[in-house]
C-alpha cells in the first residue's frame, strides 16, 4: 500500500474516481460520433452496437482521467461495465487501465474475483502478469492494474494466490469485508457461535492474511472493502484492523457522506480511500448545462468540467472531515 499512500499524500486527497461507464452515462452524441469509424472495423453488423459503445467508453474515460489526474491519486474501473460489451469492452478496460497508469494514477481494478486455489492462481495473473512465454522470464502485464478487489467467500486457499502474486509484483488486493449494498447484512451481520458477526470474522482473517506484508506506512498489501453506508461498523473495523487499509465505496450515489467515512481513517488521517463512481462520472447530467444540440466535443467538455468539479467538491469535503 505504500505507493497508494504516497499518491494520496501527494495530492492530499483520499478519494478515488470510479470509472463505471454505462450507455446512460455517456452523452448520446459522443456514442453517435463513432458510428462511421466503427462500421469499417467490425467483422459483422451485429458487432456494431457493442463496438461503438466500447470506443465511446474509452473516449469518455480518457476525458475524465485527463480532467482529474492532477487532483486524485487513483481510479477504480469496474470491470463489469466493460465485460457487459464482450471482448471489445474488455479491450477498453485494459486500455483505460493503461492510460490511467500512464497519467501517473494508481489503478484499482474492481474485478471481485474469488475461487478455489488453482483457479484463484489464474485470476491472480491480473497482478503478476503472464511470464510463461517470455524467454527472459519477464512478465507481460496485459491488465495494468496496481490492485484488484477479491471475494473472500472461499476462504484462505482462495486468497493466498492473490497475496503471493501481489507480493511478487509489488501490488495490493482489497478483500470484501462489509459491503455497501442494501442486502449486505443478510450474510455479513449473522452471529457466529463465538459471539462475532460474520464480517468481524472476515475482518480478522483479512488482518491475518496481510500480516507478513506490512509496508513502511504500517499497512499491509491486503486491504479491506468497507462501505460508506456503514459508518458505525466502519469505525469499529478501523480499531479492529490497525494494519489494513480500507477501500470505501458507497459515497455519493449510495448516500454515504464525508462525515460517514471520517471514522474509517486513522488518527493521522490515513488508512482509507473513498470511492465515488456515478457521483463523478455522471455529474454532467446534474449540471443543468447539458443540451441535446451540443456537439460531441462540447458534450465531452461538459463531462470534463462537471467531473472535475465533483471530484474537487468530494476532495474538499473529505479534507474537512478527515484532515481535521
Ligand atoms: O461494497 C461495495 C463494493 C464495491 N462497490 C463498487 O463501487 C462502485 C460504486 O459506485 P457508485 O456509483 O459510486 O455507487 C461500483 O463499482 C460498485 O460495484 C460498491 O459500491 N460497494
Amino acid at each position: 500500500m505504500d505507493r497508494l499512500i504516497e499518491a494520496i499524500n501527494n495530492v492530499q486527497n483520499p478519494s478515488v474516481v470510479g470509472l463505471d461507464p454505462t450507455e446512460a452515462l455517456v452523452p448520446p452524441q459522443v456514442v453517435a460520433s463513432f458510428a462511421d469509424e466503427v462500421r469499417d472495423s467490425v467483422d459483422s453488423p451485429e458487432e456494431l452496437p457493442a463496438a461503438q459503445l466500447a470506443v465511446a467508453y474509452f473516449e469518455f474515460n480518457r476525458t475524465i482521467i485527463d480532467a482529474v489526474a492532477d487532483i486524485v491519486p487513483a481510479v477504480k474501473p469496474q470491470i463489469a461495465m466493460y465485460e457487459a460489451l464482450g471482448p471489445a469492452g474488455v479491450d477498453v478496460y485494459t486500455m483505460t487501465c493503461e492510460y490511467a497508469a500512464q497519467q501517473g494514477l494508481y489503478v484499482l481494478g474492481d474485478v471481485k474475483r474469488g475461487d478455489i486455489g488453482s483457479t484463484a492462481a489464474a485470476y491472480a495473473h491480473h497482478l503478476n502478469g503472464v511470464s510463461a512465454a517470455a524467454e527472459d522470464g519477464t512478465a507481460f502485464d496485459p491488465w495494468h492494474e496496481d490492485a484488484v478487489t477479491v471475494n473472500p467467500y472461499l476462504g484462505t486457499d482462495g486468497i493466498t494466490p492473490f497475496v503471493q502474486a501481489a507480493t511478487e509484483a509489488d501490488k495490493d488486493i482489497f478483500v470484501l469485508v462489509r459491503t455497501s449494498n442494501p442486502s449486505s447484512s443478510e450474510l455479513q451481520m449473522l452471529d457466529l457461535a463465538d459471539g462475532k458477526k460474520v464480517y468481524e470474522h472476515v475482518a480478522d482473517l483479512v488482518e491475518g492474511w496481510g500480516a507478513e506484508t506490512i509496508g513502511e506506512h504500517g499497512y499491509s498489501r491486503v486491504g479491506a472493502v468497507v462501505g460508506a453506508t456503514h459508518p458505525e461498523e466502519g469505525r469499529a473495523l478501523r480499531a479492529r484492523m490497525p494494519h489494513t487499509f480500507f477501500l470505501v465505496p458507497g459515497y455519493g450515489a449510495q448516500g454515504g457522506t464525508a462525515q460517514d467515512v471520517a471514522g474509517m481513517f486513522d488518527a493521522d488521517g490515513s488508512g482509507a480511500l473513498v470511492n465515488s463512481s456515478r457521483g463523478i462520472i455522471g455529474a454532467w447530467k446534474k449540471s443543468g448545462k447539458y443540451s441535446e444540440s451540443m456537439s460531441a466535443d462540447e458534450a465531452l467538455d461538459l463531462v470534463a468540467e462537471s467531473a472535475r468539479q465533483a471530484a474537487l467538491d468530494m476532495r474538499d469535503a473529505l479534507r474537512i472531515a478527515v484532515y481535521r
